[in-house]
Formats: structure tokens, C-alpha cells, sequence
């Protein structure tokens, strides 16, 4: 197990020129599912896309694995596994096929295999090879989380990775999460999912206008039923 943290800031400023929330403390260990939580619009997404690198911090500095972080860093790209919301597809290539790209870019072994679980973990068999315009948005968060699990990662990005699923994917999502962690990964997630955060997060952060919280998931769970 690694010595560094997977994730690290400490008076972290977000935003865009002007700041969306206050300050926050982050950190996220291996074997840890931090989820941040809190009303629409208090900047959990600008904080997601701050931590990997897509956007430069209005003040404070995010390590990632012990490095500065920065997006175009192999070493980064290797170890850091993101489902943001804002990925495209290529068109002419099925979904088993951008599972099987994703697994050759980062070196998989038994490329067909893993993808050939995946798609059926992730209810994915009867459209495998559909393009992505032909799947629905569901199917299209499935696949984009699928493409997440289908390569080696340290720690996995996800923003509000609940949205368009089902409920019974909902679950199976939870159970990921949770087996992620118990692998020793580590997952910083934002969620407006109670369920999500009470069945996989070891600990929550409540973005508010005044302050940002650390709370357990319990209190966390209970923070987004009070939205
Ligand atoms: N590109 C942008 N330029 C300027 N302001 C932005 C930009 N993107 C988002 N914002 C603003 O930043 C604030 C935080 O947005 P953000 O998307 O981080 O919130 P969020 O907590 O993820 O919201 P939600 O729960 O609705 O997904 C909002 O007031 C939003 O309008």
C-alpha cells in the first residue's frame, strides 16, 4: 500500500475566478469512499474537476498519490480513473468496443474476459454492440462506469454516479463502491444519494455556503434527506 494519500488538500479554494464555496480540507486514503454532499449549485462538481486537474484551484495546491496534480501526467492517467459526466463517445465504435479500447490503453490482461463480466455485471449484454447513439442514458452511464472498473486504478473519480440509474444498478453500484474500498482503493465521489453515502462512504463532506463538515456517513445520509 502506497505511503501517500490518494487524495490531499488542505484550505482548498474552488471556483471560477471567484470562489463557489468555502475552503476544504480533503483527504482520501486507500480503502476510503469520501463522499461530498450538499445543495445544488455548492460546488461539488467544480471541487471533482479542481482534485483531478481540470481546473487550476483559485488558492491551494491538490496532491494526488504524493504529486502535484496534473492532468497530462501519465503516471496520473494511470492510476486515476474518472467518470465526471463530461466524456464523449466515438461514434462508430460499439460499447463492447470502447470497453475493449479502454482495457488495451491501459495494458489489461484478458481484455475479452474482463469486458465480457462487465457487460454483464452492468446489464449491458443485450446492447454490447449498439453504438452509443442507440443506447439510452442509462445504458450510457452504465457504460461509462463500466469503462471506470475495466482498467487498474488507485483512485476512482465519480460525480453523481447514481444519476439515470435504475434502482436494483443503484445497488449493484453501492456494492461496488464498497468492494472497491475493500480492495484498497480509494473513491472521492459527490452524491445527492442518501443511499449511496449510508451503504459506501467511510466519511462525508457537506459543502454549505458558510462552511464545509466532516460528518459519518449516518450523518451524511441524514444532511441530504435535510437538503
Ligand atoms: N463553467 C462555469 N463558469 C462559471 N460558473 C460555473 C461554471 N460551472 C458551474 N458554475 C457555477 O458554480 C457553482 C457550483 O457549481 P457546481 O456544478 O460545482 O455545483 P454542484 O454542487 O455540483 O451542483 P449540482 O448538485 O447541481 O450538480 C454554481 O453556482 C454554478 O452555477
Amino acid at each position: 500500500m502506497s505511503d501517500f494519500s490518494a487524495v490531499e488538500a488542505s484550505r482548498l479554494v474552488v471556483g471560477y475566478t471567484v470562489p463557489v464555496c468555502p475552503p476544504v480540507d480533503l483527504r482520501v486514503r486507500a480503502g476510503e469512499v469520501l463522499a461530498v454532499v450538499g445543495a445544488n449549485g455548492t460546488g461539488k462538481s467544480t471541487l471533482l474537476r479542481t482534485v483531478v486537474g481540470s481546473l487550476e484551484p483559485i488558492r491551494g495546491e491538490v496532491h494526488l498519490l504524493g504529486a502535484p496534480v496534473d492532468e497530462r501526467s501519465g503516471a496520473q492517467r494511470a492510476a486515476v480513473a474518472q467518470c465526471l459526466g463530461d466524456e464523449v463517445f466515438f461514434p462508430a465504435l460499439t460499447a463492447r468496443e470502447h470497453l475493449l479500447l479502454t482495457c488495451l490503453g491501459h495494458g489489461v490482461p484478458d481484455a475479452a474476459d474482463v469486458v465480457d463480466r462487465l457487460v454483464d455485471e452492468l446489464g449491458l449484454t443485450a446492447r454490447a454492440d449498439a453504438l452509443p447513439a442507440a443506447l439510452s442514458s442509462g445504458q450510457c452511464r452504465r457504460l461509462l462506469l463500466a469503462a471506470a472498473f475495466a482498467r487498474p486504478r488507485s483512485l476512482l473519480v465519480l460525480d453523481e454516479p447514481e444519476q439515470r440509474l435504475d434502482a436494483g444498478m443503484r445497488d449493484r453500484l453501492v456494492g461496488r463502491l464498497v468492494e472497491e474500498r475493500e480492495a484498497g482503493g480509494a473513491v472521492l465521489l459527490a452524491t445527492h444519494d442518501p443511499a449511496v453515502v449510508a451503504g459506501a462512504a467511510t466519511a462525508v463532506l457537506v459543502l454549505g455556503e458558510e462552511r464545509s463538515r466532516l460528518v459519518t456517513a449516518a450523518e451524511g445520509a441524514a444532511a441530504i434527506a435535510a437538503l
